[in-house]
């Protein structure tokens, strides 16, 4: 339950990041700094229009990324906006106990740190020693050709990978290696891990058994969160009746839902007039009246060694779009042109990420963003991130206007449920 309560092991105050936290060496932020001298697109939405779409176009096209100003919402709703999250994490840990969430059985509305559902969790394992990294390719020829190595280009200590279906339907191999299980100086693989299995599986162990080999105590990132259904849906019960000084958190997040829906409309007719379509058309494929938004406010507490920590690892949004409004604590990367790329704060903008949904729709002209959060020695950095999604049912895929024979389809079409369940199964679409 940790991963879970990050705030607070960080209340604490740890002078060593806990092993569970340090990402392996290429995931570093001491590892892979930020690009100097490049910056994110800001427009100014009080721009003529033409103008607006073309910048607008140009940003998904190159970055799946952009900074809006002269939006329209008031700073003092952004203020509070603020205000209230803050009042949120700032309660004793017990009383914010009283709205966890609990990912793994679908209840993702409330207080936690994991959205994705960790496919580990329902695995059971033999505890094994590692002898070297021979060790691990002897494992995998014994135990089946189905196995890939996915990570056969890189040296043992920077393994992670994921767990995939292979063509006959069965389970593929998920390597998950932390260096911090492991003798420092070698380039073997030595410790206590556990090599796992689902359950049905270990009973038929044999040649053409898929197997699990992972470190026990999985990577987790320095977050804490709490997320909610912020429109149109009513919010739960247990969630609306938080109050603080500045109102509720329900309340003050549905007025500002209101106005992050009108930007959205916006921002879909400035998206869809880009691919040269009509205004409505991206609306209109994401469930026109249906749409869905949801609220995300991310808690990064100081953490003793941040050059070693992620606060969000490296990932697109499989929303839509995300309208994303920061704290005063930069930390934000956008991977552009294979580099990061920081953010700068700049204030009362609004962040826009291109989200999954965009990208399969413009059949890939839009780029989903891939980005990461670092985290921060002293500050608590927080972000408030406005998920925008079509409702589960939509069926999405690339619009027909933009598929002939010299474009073909470069996505395949399924309902956002479908999308979802897969995403956070951390299964390929
Ligand atoms: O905190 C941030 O700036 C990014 C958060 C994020 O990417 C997310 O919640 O999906
Ligand atoms: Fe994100």
């Amino acid at each position: 339950m940790i991963a879970e309560r990050v705030q607070a092991l960080a209340l604490g105050g740890p002078n060593k990041l806990p092993a569970q936290f340090i990402r392996p060496v290429h995931e570093r932020p001491e590892n892979t700094v930020a690009v100097d001298g490049v910056t994110v697109p800001v427009i100014s939405l009080s721009q003529p229009h033409d103008v607006v779409v073309k910048e607008v176009a140009e940003a998904c096209q190159e970055w799946g990324f952009f900074l809006i100003t002269d939006h329209g919402i008031s700073p003092s709703l952004i203020q509070r906006l603020k205000e209230v999250g803050q009042e949120f994490f700032e309660l004793p840990q017990g009383e914010k106990e009283a709205y966890s969430n609990d990912a793994a059985s679908g209840k993702f509305e409330g207080y936690g740190t994991k959205m994705t559902k960790n496919l580990e969790e329902s695995w059971s394992g033999l505890t094994i020693t590692f002898i070297s990294w021979l060790l691990l390719l002897r494992l995998t020829t014994m135990y089946g050709p189905k196995i890939h190595l996915l990570t056969a280009d890189l040296p043992p200590l920077f393994c992670t990978c994921r767990s995939y279906p292979s063509a006959d339907g069965r389970q593929q191999l998920v390597f998950r290696v932390s260096p911090s299980c492991m003798d420092k100086d070698s380039s073997e693989l030595r410790g206590r891990g556990t090599l796992m299995a689902n359950t049905g599986w270990l009973k038929r162990l044999g040649n053409s058994a898929p197997l699990i080999l992972l470190v026990k105590g999985d990577l987790e990132t320095w977050s804490s969160a709490f997320f909610m259904a912020s429109f149109p849906e009513p919010l739960l019960d247990g969630l609306s009746c938080f109050r603080t000084r500045r109102g509720s958190l329900s309340g003050v997040t549905e007025e500002y839902s209101k106005e992050i829906l009108r930007i959205t409309e916006n921002l879909l007719q400035l998206l869809s007039e880009g691919l040269g379509l009509e205004g409505k058309v991206l609306k209109s494929c994401l469930g026109d009246e249906e749409l869905k938004l949801e609220m995300k406010i991310n808690m990064y507490p100081p953490c003793p060694q941040p050059e070693l920590a992620l606060g969000v690892e490296p990932h697109t949004d499989m929303s839509a779009l995300t309208i994303l409004v920061p704290n005063d604590v930069p930390g934000l990367q956008v991977w552009k042109d294979g580099n990061w790329v920081a953010v700068n704060l700049l204030e009362n903008a609004l962040f826009v990420h291109v989200g999954d949904q965009i990208e399969v729709l413009s059949n890939g002209k839009y780029k989903s963003v891939l980005h990461r959060s670092l985290v921060n020695k002293e500050c608590t950095r927080m972000s408030w991130a406005v998920f925008i999604a079509p409702p589960h049912e939509a069926n999405i895929g690339p619009l027909s206007e933009l598929v002939n024979d010299q474009n073909q389809a470069k996505y395949s079409t399924k309902t956002y449920a479908e999308y979802r369940h897969r995403k956070f199964s951390k299964l390929p679409q």
